[in-house]
């Protein structure tokens, strides 16, 4: 089995967590409160410019010019899906612009992209790589499974559709092969730490679906 195969298999009842989120669940049904909708996409818009950070450090990192292009790219889309946000969604469920700088990260958010971005500056490329894998892969997935049971007449169905693309598939699978083959060459010690990291970021990308849902912010 590839180290990317065992890091999924170690983490499924996780991703099954996840799926299994009412955030989820009720995006697929089309009855999500528009509230936790417009919640969810402001913080996903400050979640993408952190992660295009993260992203293009990680580009910085690399150990050839492939993995430069690869994630210097990424980082370039991550940047520019934040912005069509703006344009698309934002403004079709009307929230002003105003209104996303004025909403600050929640904690959830605030907690995946400082793990992220230290990550990013502080660990070794492989490491980093590990940490920006569950948003490519357990995105895709739950996007496939979002898509396959989206209820007809979903308001969200436009969301739902960006899920849906095998271009997603096709990144998650080149990310993949960039882990395996810097496992593979990998002391154990970094192994061990690539596997912490990855768990680290998969129960980050649940709590921001579950802070979503419950329109998470800050106690005081
Ligand atoms: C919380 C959260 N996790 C993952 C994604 C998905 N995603 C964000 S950037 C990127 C790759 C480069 O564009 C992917 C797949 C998201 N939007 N929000």
């Amino acid at each position: 089995m590839s180290f990317s195969q065992h890091l999924w298999q170690a983490n499924a009842p996780l991703y099954q967590d996840t799926v299994q989120l009412p955030f989820n669940q009720e995006l697929a049904a089309g009855t999500l409160s528009r509230e936790r909708f417009c919640h969810y996409v402001i913080q996903d818009a400050h979640y993408l410019l952190a992660y295009g950070r993260a992203l293009a450090v990680t580009a910085a990192k690399a150990d050839g010019a492939e993995g430069m292009v690869q994630f210097a790219r990424a980082a370039q889309e991550a940047v520019l899906v934040e912005r069509s946000l703006h344009d698309g969604f934002m403004s079709e469920f009307g929230i002003a612009p105003a209104q996303f700088t004025a909403t600050p990260l929640t904690p959830a958010c605030h907690h995946y992209t400082s793990f992220l971005l230290a990550t990013a500056w502080a660990e070794p490329y492989p490491v980093t790589l590990a940490a920006l894998l569950p948003c490519f892969w357990i995105y895709a997935e739950v996007g496939r499974e979002i898509h396959a049971s989206s209820a007809a007449g979903n308001p969200y169905q436009s969301w739902v559709d960006t899920y849906a693309g095998e271009e997603f598939h096709a990144a998650v699978r080149a990310v993949c092969a960039t882990v395996d083959r810097l496992a593979a060459k990998a002391a154990d010690e970094t192994r061990a730490a690539m596997h912490t990291a990855y768990t680290h970021a998969a129960r980050l990308e649940w709590m921001f679906w579950d802070s979503a849902y419950r329109l998470g912010d800050w106690p005081v």
